[in-house]
């Protein structure tokens, strides 16, 4: 059962891994500061989510260390993670078209929560989120896409997770709502929960980040700051491959 903490040290030394003999992760090192909210960016298939993917426990490291407050935990399956407070949100929401909006979050919290808690878990996630409340009798495959974005956020609330993994929580939503899930996402921080977020709408994303990790075709460019990158100019040679023009340019 989850207890009732929150910030977690995230710790991934030199991790390497892929898919069957494919090599995707080069040696990877980030550590996202604790209580925090870190953001994953890079191009297209640089392995951003395939690195969330080994730390939720979905991929085995071939080679390197994932530790949580310095427990090794690299290798250990999704199921048992997800019990020691590991809360993954993959692309897509992954929800089940034909269950409504109260057993999705019954699923979840009956998941790792004790039969007395999922109830308090329950009332929780609809008093954080009034849709769900009111639309807690709907199909999924009837909720819009903010809805199910929502849908599947509040598990990070109502678990209480010690470490949330979103993978592009903006994908396919208009701005308004995209930025209504961001607000929602910064109240983890609020409740000091280690935080790390994979995302292509930088613009979205970046004001609510403290740390950034930069990554191009497997491999670390860039952690630290956003101010500092913004210094580095490192993000534009990422995303362009050239250094940007500070000066003299039309
Ligand atoms: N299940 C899989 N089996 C084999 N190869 C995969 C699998 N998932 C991803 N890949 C490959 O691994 C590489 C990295 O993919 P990944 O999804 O981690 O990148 P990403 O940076 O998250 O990309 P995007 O921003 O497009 O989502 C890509 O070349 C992709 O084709």
């Amino acid at each position: 059962m989850v207890e009732d903490v929150n910030a977690c040290r995230l710790e991934v030394t030199d991790l390497s891994v892929g898919y069957r003999r494919r090599p995707i992760l080069n040696t990877i090192t980030f550590h996202p500061p604790e209580g925090k909210i870190s953001l994953i960016l890079g191009p297209n298939g640089s392995g951003k989510s395939t690195l969330i993917k080994t730390v939720a426990g979905l991929l085995s490291p071939w080679s390197g260390t994932v530790t949580l407050d310095g427990v090794s935990i690299g290798g250990m399956g999704a199921d048992v993670l997800a019990r020691q407070g590991i809360c993954l949100i993959p692309q897509g929401n992954a929800l089940f078209p034909f269950l409504s909006v109260r057993e999705h979050l019954e699923l979840y919290a009956a998941v790792l929560l004790s039969k007395k808690r999922v109830q308090e878990a329950l009332e929780l996630a609809y008093e954080m989120f009034p849709l769900l409340k009111e639309n807690r009798d709907v199909l999924a495959n009837r909720l819009s896409g903010g809805q199910r974005a929502v849908l599947a956020l509040s598990k990070a609330f109502l678990l209480k997770p010690r470490l949330v993994l979103l993978d592009e929580p903006s994908i396919g939503l208009s701005p308004k709502v995209a930025e209504e899930i961001y607000s929602h996402v910064g109240r983890l921080r609020e409740d000091g929960v280690t935080t790390v977020i994979v995302e292509q709408n930088v613009q979205i994303a970046l004001p609510y980040a403290d740390d950034v990790l930069l990554m191009a075709q497997g491999r670390r460019e860039f952690e630290g700051t956003p101010e500092a990158m913004e210094q580095t100019g490192e993000m534009y040679r990422v995303f362009f491959g050239r250094e940007k023009e500070t000066s003299g340019g039309r």
